[in-house]
């Protein structure tokens, strides 16, 4: 073995076997020193055995390709281009998945061979817990562009190369895979990359942007921008917005501007995002130019150049991939005399044809501008707060802000600080210029308290006065501040029984059930076709796919009862896309439990890769087909939400906490962990 690898080796195992707690800190080389010590502590590798790629057979590769078809073909796109500036530099391109398989290659077919037996190629396995530290792997437990330069890498056979990575997300932001910039010879200084990673940085952007607008195709975007007369083609944060205005959609760039995932943009009217009117957004739909627009909000001051992009074909209705409803005008090019329409639209598409909803959105109507609270009662996920959020937008405050607290997930000890505010310097560890309490930022708005059974009882002591009094004390404060409060709370709870037992005061529930809106369970429900038919397109046009539903997956659906109600069925409905990719979603897509199916054992399954590479073991008794049959619906899962805990514990609709709880107790291993 040359001087370099054994030198190589000899760093990695010393900062492999490092305490990982003195490895703190940000910067390139902790992040690749991190990676060093969990290559060696977590995967179990050995920087002493020198390992090649590991490369997958071709018909695996097909199943990983045929996965993300309508995605790749974006990503070439920007693949081509990108390597037509690069080429000359002896770099090559690589497009990997979420679990870092490569299903893209683009290179010089003259160094081919070399590339080859340096795994830079189709079905190479960049994933960490396999190929150890690289810009393909690291970069997907980072989530964020990073170079792994030559000696950087953890496994002595490539440290030759130079690889450049940055991860491609869905417009969901969920992972999608990454995009690698990499080279056989590279100069010695790590930043004679800097330029490559500026590059890869934003191809990956563009890549991401181009799939938004495809998978946006159907709605109006607005793309804003810093640079004026650029705004068109480099506007870096992008909103897909419907009929009403109402955000359907966020690009990385506005996710990244104004903070948080997409599920907390998606549902907000643009309006309350950005200084602009319904009227402003309809003249720059007529005109094509772009105007200024201002971030509104908590993102005062940040000055944009912005344009709206029309739905693709005149005439189309901006309302989701699968819409058959036929052609509508666009909305936002509507005059204002439609005004009223748009506001029914509101509340008028949370439904099909079910007589129970239809009274109860009536119903819902003449009560939202009549300041009497509103209480909304629903099992869980029957879309307490998505009804919340229409009566908001049908409303005549429909401009102002629409405040959402969950009063079940502010810890205790902030929840004061969080609805009431507080002075600047009233407690420790609090912003130095105090902060504006979440009832007064609802000001002339809708306040949403959610799950408001569970609010603690000295809480509701204080709401209570909030309530009588249309005014809070922030904490620390000496004189209260008025605000123009319109609640609407809502529970799961039978809340008579809360007050039976003591833990509601029963004077806060009158205030607050000014009226009672029931929301059916969705087993009760007339209309579950139309609301299949309605989540399935939002699914799939957010995992970028053109999908179709099979009759017979139709009927399973049809026939489950949905004791997760109508996030059971957008999470039924998510796990059956990321199964099929772009073909056609059939039964055996579906989760087992609405299939009917019985579900797989794990020791039968033929695709045994995946389960070896989440299952550390078999399931610990195969004499307990159930136990097996809840491993298998948990794999399946943690696959479906690229082994996003969040996110498979909202699809099974158990708490994080459980999920680790049934990891650990099925042997289930995240497979960077293994
Ligand atoms: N009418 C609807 N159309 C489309 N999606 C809906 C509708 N109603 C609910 N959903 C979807 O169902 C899921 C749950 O909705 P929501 O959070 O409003 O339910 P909830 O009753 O407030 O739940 P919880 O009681 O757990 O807070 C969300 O993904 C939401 O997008």
């Amino acid at each position: 073995m040359s001087s370099v690898r054994s030198r190589h080796i000899d760093n990695v195992v010393r900062i492999g076997t490092a305490n990982a707690s003195s490895l703190s800190g940000g910067g390139p080389q902790a992040i690749i020193h991190k990676s060093w010590t969990r290559c060696m502590q977590q995967h179990g590798l050995d920087p002493t055995r020198p390992t090649p790629t590991r490369i997958l057979p071709s018909d695996l590769v097909r199943d990983h390709q045929q996965r993300m078809d309508g995605f790749m073909r974006v990503a070439r796109a920007g693949m081509q281009d990108l390597y037509g500036r690069v080429a000359d530099l002896g770099y090559m391109l690589l497009l990997t998945d979420a679990e870092g398989i490569t299903v893209d290659y683009i290179g010089n077919p003259a160094s081919e061979s070399q590339f080859k037996a340096a795994g830079l190629y189709i079905g190479a396995d960049w994933n960490e817990a396999h190929a150890g530290t690289c810009g393909v792997g690291t970069c997907l437990v980072e989530q964020a562009t990073i170079t792994c330069h030559q000696a950087e890498h953890f496994d002595a056979t490539h440290i030759a190369l130079t690889c450049t990575a940055a991860p491609l997300r869905a417009p969901s932001g969920q992972l999608l895979g990454v995009l690698d910039v990499s080279a056989l010879h590279s100069p010695q200084a790590r930043e004679s990359q800097h330029l490559v990673q500026h590059l890869t940085a934003m191809y990956a952007q563009m890549i991401e942007d181009a799939n938004f607008l495809r998978c946006f195709a159907r709605h109006a975007v607005l793309r804003l921008g810093t640079v004026p007369g650029l705004v068109e083609v480099s506007g870096h944060v992008m909103f897909a917005l419907d009929d009403d205005g109402v955000v359907c959609g966020a690009n990385t760039g506005a996710r990244r501007h104004f903070g948080g995932p997409a599920a907390d943009l998606v549902g907000q009217p643009i309006t309350q995002l950005l200084d602009i009117g319904m009227d402003a957004l309809r003249r720059m739909a007529r005109s094509g130019a772009s105007e200024p627009v201002t971030a509104g909000g908590s993102h005062r001051n940040a000055q944009f150049q912005g344009i709206l992009i029309p739905p693709k074909g005149a005439g189309t209705v901006a309302s989701g991939p699968a819409a058959t409803d036929g052609p509508k005008p666009q909305a936002l090019v509507r005059s204002a005399d439609h005004a009223d329409t748009r506001r029914s639209d509101a509340l008028d598409r949370l439904l099909g044809d079910d007589a129970v909803m239809r009274r109860l959105v009536d119903q819902s109507k003449r009560l939202v501008d009549s300041h009497v609270p509103l209480l909304i009662r629903g099992e869980t996920g029957t879309g307490k707060e998505v009804l919340a959020r229409a009566l908001h937008a049908y409303s005549a405050r429909a401009a102002q802000p629409f405040v959402a607290v969950n009063c079940a997930s502010i810890p205790e000890s902030l929840i004061e600080s969080e609805l009431f505010g507080y002075m600047p310097g009233s407690f420790t560890g609090g912003r130095s210029k105090g902060m504006k309490g979440l009832i007064a930022q609802s000001d002339g708005g809708t306040l949403f308290l959610d799950e408001i059974g569970d609010m603690p009882l000295a809480l509701q002591t204080r709401l209570l006065r909030v309530l009588a009094e249309s005014e809070v004390l922030p904490l620390g404060a000496e004189r209260p501040v008025a605000v123009r409060l319109n609640v609407i709370a809502a529970t799961h709870r039978d809340l008579r029984h809360a007050i039976a037992d003591g833990r509601f005061r029963e004077d806060l529930y009158y205030r607050l059930a000014g009226a009672t809106l029931a929301l059916p369970p969705l087993r009760a429900r007339k209309d579950q076709a139309f609301l299949v038919r309605k989540l399935f397109a939002e699914e799939a046009c957010t995992l970028g796919l053109n999908a179709s539903l099979d009759p017979e997956a139709l009927r399973s659906l049809l026939a489950h009862d949905w004791p997760g109600n109508i996030r059971e069925l957008r999470n039924a409905l998510r796990f059956a896309l990321a199964q099929a990719g772009d073909r056609p979603v059939v039964v055996a897509d579906l989760p087992p439990e609405v299939s009917g199916a019985p579900a797989p054992q794990p020791a039968e399954r033929s695709d045994t890769a995946p389960v070896q590479q989440g299952l550390r073991a078999p399931a610990a008794d195969a004499a307990h087909a159930a136990e097996d049959a809840g491993a298998t619906r948990l794999l399946q899962a943690l696959k479906a939400n690229q082994w996003n805990i969040a996110s498979t514990a909202r699809t099974l609709q158990r708490c994080r906490a459980t999920i680790y709880r049934q990891m650990e107790r099925y042997g289930i291993t995240q497979p960077h962990l293994l």
